[in-house]
């Protein structure tokens, strides 16, 4: 039978096959961070077990970090507690660990491919949703709860009934100001956000062929928003150049070897899927959410859906948007605004500091405004000074914080106040996501600076 780049990387990596059960299944690379290995690690002490592969786990702290004066000491003792927690176990049992300070510190799914951890045909877990991010590079990556941590800590090993198989093809070129994260919301907003639930997808097609790598990791990582359990994408030259002479990839002739073989995992031209679905990308403008979950998105320029043209339950449609103080039918466009946020593992890379400032330089950011810009990594934040950005943002009136998943989801101190309105690049906008009352609008980063010149939501594509 044909086999789908899933099938290929999902077969390779099965240790035992448990009749009418889950697949024992191998993993090649597990990233942990502060909030879910804490009480993993504990469970391997009460049962005294060890880890079986330090070398293939990698720490690195992100969410309970400070995103300001990273030299202090973290005054929340919550956060400090897990930090400590993260960095003891990481020493105790020879864990690779990037702490808080440590040059190579930032957001999991930042650093992972940046130093080359990941890579394709790879499987991939952490104890975290957005961990289907890796599966931009050809990867099966997905997030694990604490107790299957602890499994791959002491067994590398989880059990996993296979998902089934969904290919997304988006075909056509993106128009301008059209962006990966609008490909992203828009699909979600077709599928919502139990669409691909208990599916695997691979995406496919022209948009997806021509996009970076790091649009693709945007894209992948939004997977799990639309409920799918991963998402991926064929490797290609466009992977292969990004992981070539990163510090982790393989050199020379095992270098070689691996592109060889990474040139194979595509799937064949009549494998099957369980589901299929094309969209056209000239369908596509840029997005932005209105709702309290992230299906909910239109094109910047349409007025929020009618109750009754909507899936999911007039109620639990008007309680939505009546958190976010929303009419049915009003425009987005001209809504006003209180923050900004540019950064996350869905945007916080150096492609979206770039299209930030395409948007601001030579501008103001608006009075009003107050703006969080927090690059994912050290890395990022280091090419934002070297490209000059720095600069650019700077004298647009921005000020660039320090790494982490910051006001993504509001584990340490940048959290939205109540009621106040945040266009931000991250993946979620539930109530209460980014502080308690928070009302979040998701979009690209372009959107973002648009609305932090302005102070209302504004379509880029007129400031560009
Ligand atoms: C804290 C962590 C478990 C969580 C996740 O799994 O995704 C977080 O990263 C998030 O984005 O909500
Ligand atoms: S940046 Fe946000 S989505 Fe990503 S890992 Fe951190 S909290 Fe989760």
């Amino acid at each position: 039978m044909s086999k789908s780049l899933f099938d290929k990387v999902w077969d390779s990596h099965v240790v035992r096959k448990i009749e009418g059960g889950p697949d024992v299944f191998f993993i090649d690379r597990h990233f942990i961070h502060e909030v879910t290995s804490p009480v993993a690690f504990l469970g391997l002490k009460n049962r005294g077990l060890n880890v079986l592969f330090p070398e293939r786990t990698f720490a690195t702290a992100d969410h309970n970090t400070p995103t300001i004066n990273q030299h202090l000491p973290v005054e929340d003792p919550l956060s400090a507690n897990q930090l400590k927690a993260l960095e003891d176990n990481s020493n105790e049992y020879g864990i690779s660990h990037w702490g808080l300070g440590h040059k190579k510190n930032g957001i999991v799914h930042v650093v992972g491919p940046e130093n080359g951890i990941t890579f394709p045909g790879a499987t991939i877990v952490c104890g975290d949703s957005h961990t289907s991010t890796h599966g931009a590079f050809g990867a099966i990556a997905f997030g694990i709860g604490t107790s299957e941590v602890e499994m791959v800590l002491s067994t590398q090993c989880i059990m996993q009934p296979k998902p089934k198989k969904m290919r997304i093809n988006v075909n056509g070129q993106l128009g301008k100001g059209v962006t990966p994260k609008d490909v992203a919301l828009y699909i979600i907003s077709k599928l919502t956000t139990s669409g691909a639930t208990g599916y695997f997808v691979e995406y496919a097609g022209d948009v997806f062929e021509n996009m970076t790598m790091e649009g693709r990791m945007t894209v992948c990582n939004l997977s799990i928003e639309m409920g799918a359990r991963g998402g991926m994408i064929a490797p290609d030259e466009t992977t292969f150049e990004y992981l070539k002479d990163k510090p982790l990839s393989l050199k020379g002739d095992a270098w070689d070897a691996a592109v060889a073989h990474w040139k194979t995992l595509k799937t064949e031209a009549d494998a099957t899927f369980d589901k299929e679905l094309t969209f056209l990308a000239s369908d596509i403008e840029p997005m932005i959410t209105y709702g309290t979950n992230p299906g909910m998105g239109i094109g910047i320029s349409n007025n929020i859906p009618d109750a009754n043209t909507v899936d999911g339950g007039v109620a639990t449609y008007k309680k939505s948007l009546d958190y976010m103080g929303y009419e049915e039918n009003d425009p987005m466009l001209g809504k006003k605004i209180d923050y900004v946020f540019l950064g996350s593992c869905t945007n916080g890379r150096i492609e979206d500091f770039r299209a930030f400032a395409s948007i601001v330089e030579g501008k103001q950011k608006a009075d009003h405004v107050t703006a969080w810009l927090v690059p994912g990594s050290h890395e990022v934040e280091d090419k934002i000074k070297a490209e000059g950005i720095l600069d650019i943002i700077t004298k647009a009136g921005f000020v660039l914080r320090q790494p982490g998943c910051s006001a993504c989801l509001a584990m340490n101190d940048d959290k939205i106040p109540a009621g106040k309105y945040a266009v931000s690049t991250s993946n979620r906008n539930f109530e209460g996501r980014q502080g308690p009352g928070s009302r979040t609008l998701l979009a690209s980063p372009l959107v973002a600076a648009a609305a932090a010149v302005t102070g209302v939501v504004t379509d880029p594509r007129d400031l560009l």
